[in-house]
């Protein structure tokens, strides 16, 4: 089974999720908009498609995906992002699309470089689907990854999300070099803010206690390898946006995740304060040093 597997997507993420699975002994397909061969083709006969892409190219991938997919074939989702024409997650979409599909969220906290370096790692296979879930375990589990089975696909999925945003917040203060108790409030938070959002989407509570939402929060808020993080840390030292997305290798999926985050939180009235001052500090409304003067003169409130 393990060498009928396809992954969509060669940038970090894929690589790292292709090397997971040659520890097993597999040889994963892999397709990327460059290497010269037609997607719709390359699917036949797989037991599971992976998607890594980064949010912007989930669309166009499953436009190329239409009537080529047979419903028995597990689709795998590893995009951590919101889209914005339509608000809903790569799992809401790719079912949208194929909803005959078993479709599996895989999220954690995986810094694709530690992965490449061998370092051990764990991860979280959500379904509603039991065995497919299991299935993808098994194809990724190895003594450098040890993978757990959920229930909760869209608890997992927003928890790997929705950290993003919050480790743009963490760059930013540990930028502006706020020190170890502010920035453990600002996680714990955070984390509040997420479960708030997370449960009006739908999501378990316990499930953001888990290794896809408080693990992958940890990971990202603390790691100077996370993308997110890098360009919270950059507008902490004067540069704009532009100029930090200039000089960044590779996709921060939190910028584009605020902006849905906000139109959620707006419409339904969901209080999302972290969200709202990463929003400003994005748009460049408002400097890093200014965000944390108003995060700190909110009136008062309970825990
Ligand atoms: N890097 C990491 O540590 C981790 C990343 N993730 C998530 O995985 C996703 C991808 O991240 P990562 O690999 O790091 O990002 P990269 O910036 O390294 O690569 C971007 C990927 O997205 C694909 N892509 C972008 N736009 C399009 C498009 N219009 N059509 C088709 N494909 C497109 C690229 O395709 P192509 O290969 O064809 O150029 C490439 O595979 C993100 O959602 C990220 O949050 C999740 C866990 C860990
Ligand atoms: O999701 C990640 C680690 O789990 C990767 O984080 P960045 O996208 O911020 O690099």
């Amino acid at each position: 089974m393990n060498d009928r597997i396809i992954i969509i997507g060669a940038g970090a993420w894929g690589d790292a999720l292709s090397k997971l699975t040659q520890i097993n002994g597999c040889e994963p397909t892999i397709w990327s908009r460059s290497c010269g061969r037609v997607l719709s083709e390359m699917i036949t006969d797989r037991v599971a498609i992976i998607s890594a892409v980064s949010m912007s190219g989930v669309p166009a991938i499953i436009d190329r995906l239409h009537g080529a997919i047979e419903p028995n074939q597990i689709i795998v989702t590893a995009t951590k992002g919101l889209d914005a024409r339509t608000n809903l997650t790569p799992a809401q979409l790719w079912h949208q699309a194929f909803p005959n599909n078993p479709i599996v969220v895989l999220s954690g906290p995986n810094l694709s470089l530690e992965i490449q370096q061998g370092l051990p790692a764990a991860t979280v296979v959500a379904s509603h689907d039991v065995d497919a879930a299991n299935t993808i375990q098994t194809i990724f589990s190895s003594p450098k990854f040890r993978v757990y089975t959920n229930d909760d696909p869209i608890g997992v999925e927003l928890g790997g999300t929705i950290k993003n945003v919050i480790a743009i917040a963490a760059g930013t203060c540990d930028g502006l070099k706020l020190g170890d108790n502010a920035k453990s409030a600002l996680l714990t938070r955070g984390l509040a803010e997420i479960i708030r959002i997370g449960q009006y989407w739908g999501g378990k509570p316990e499930t953001f206690y888990g290794l896809s939402g408080l693990g992958d929060l940890l990971t990202t808020c603390n790691s100077p390898l996370s993308r997110n993080y890098q360009v919270g840390y950059g507008l902490a030292q004067g540069q704009t946006l532009s100029e930090v997305l200039a000089n960044l290798k590779g996709t921060a999926e939190g910028v584009n995740t605020t902006k849905v985050l906000i139109q959620i939180a707006d419409s339904n009235q969901i209080y999302m304060p972290i969200t709202v001052l990463v929003d400003r500090l994005l748009q460049g409304q408002i400097t890093a040093p200014e965000a944390i003067v108003a995060l700190m003169s909110r009136d008062r409130k309970s825990e």
